[in-house]
């Protein structure tokens, strides 16, 4: 279906270049093209080494682009600092570690969630005012966190951080959600009710949303798109009642004719 408004957020002709002008100069996206629409949930697969990651860091400011232009509610943010991105977008690692401050406590992590694109303060009267909020909001992920509001975030599960990891990065509803295969490090179950969570978050606050994964199965069950990266570029492109329709044996039979 073609789309006729205006995307959100528009890739157009990404270079990705490392190393430019040694003999290690490689170029990793390659006029990649992708415009993402205000509510799109787009599950993204791809080999090992296809540039799902450096796309993410390319979106988020992380890797400056070698060429092309990335417009965001047609805004040109090409050169935009990382900073200035923070405003728009959040971002979940596949790493428990990389989310939360470690020392501090996981209602004093939401409060600072809560101030994004802010001056960042941890007043205890605001903490206050704030738990049974806190309290609500995490008991939504069903995993024990709404009763670690107190707790250090470096002595919760990996799971937990996780669900936590991504409570502060939907907290101030973001213009875009980055999630960067951010259930990878947890065990089948603890997986799965995350990723469950995570689809209940994304479609109740309608939040636009590129989730990186190795898991056919969630690039299937979620969202309603879905994209195949190869060679620095989107090779397949898949959206509403097609991408209900595909099935695990057909994206197999894809991916044979991209490795
Ligand atoms: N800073 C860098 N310098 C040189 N090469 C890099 C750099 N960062 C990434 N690469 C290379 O770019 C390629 C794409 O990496 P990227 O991490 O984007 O792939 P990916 O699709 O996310 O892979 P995976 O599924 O393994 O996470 C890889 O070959 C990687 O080695």
């Amino acid at each position: 279906m073609t789309q006729t408004k205006t995307p959100l957020l528009a890739l157009h002709n990404i270079v990705t270049t490392f190393n430019a002008g040694t003999p290690n100069e490689v170029t990793i996206l390659n006029q990649l093209n992708l415009d993402v629409y205000e509510g799109d949930f787009v599950t993204v697969l791809g080999s090992n080494g296809a540039g799902k990651s450096t796309l993410f860091n390319t979106i988020s400011g992380d890797l400056p682009v070698t060429s092309g232009t990335i417009t965001l509610k047609e805004h040109d943010i090409t050169h935009a600092s990382v900073e200035k991105r923070t405003a728009f977008l959040a971002r979940v690692f596949q790493d428990p570690k990389m989310g939360t401050a470690p020392r501090m406590t996981v209602a004093e992590n939401l409060l600072l969630a809560s101030q994004r694109g802010q001056r960042r303060t941890l007043r205890l009267r605001h903490l206050k005012s704030n738990l049974a909020h806190f309290k609500e909001l995490t008991a939504t992920m069903n995993n024990g966190l709404s009763e670690r509001l107190n707790t250090a975030t470096e002595n919760l599960s990996g799971g937990q951080r996780q669900a936590l990891s991504f409570l502060m990065a939907t907290e101030q509803r973001p213009d875009l959600l980055l999630l960067d295969e951010h259930t990878a490090a947890l065990d089948p179950k603890t997986s799965e009710e995350l990723m469950h969570q995570t689809n209940l978050h994304v479609t109740e606050q309608q939040l636009t949303c590129l989730m990186i994964t190795h898991h056919l199965d969630d690039a299937l069950k979620y969202g309603n798109r879905l994209i195949v990266l190869d060679q620095g570029k989107v090779k397949f492109d898949v959206r509403g009642q097609a991408k209900a329709e595909l099935t695990k044996d057909k994206l197999l039979s894809f991916f044979d004719t991209i490795e």
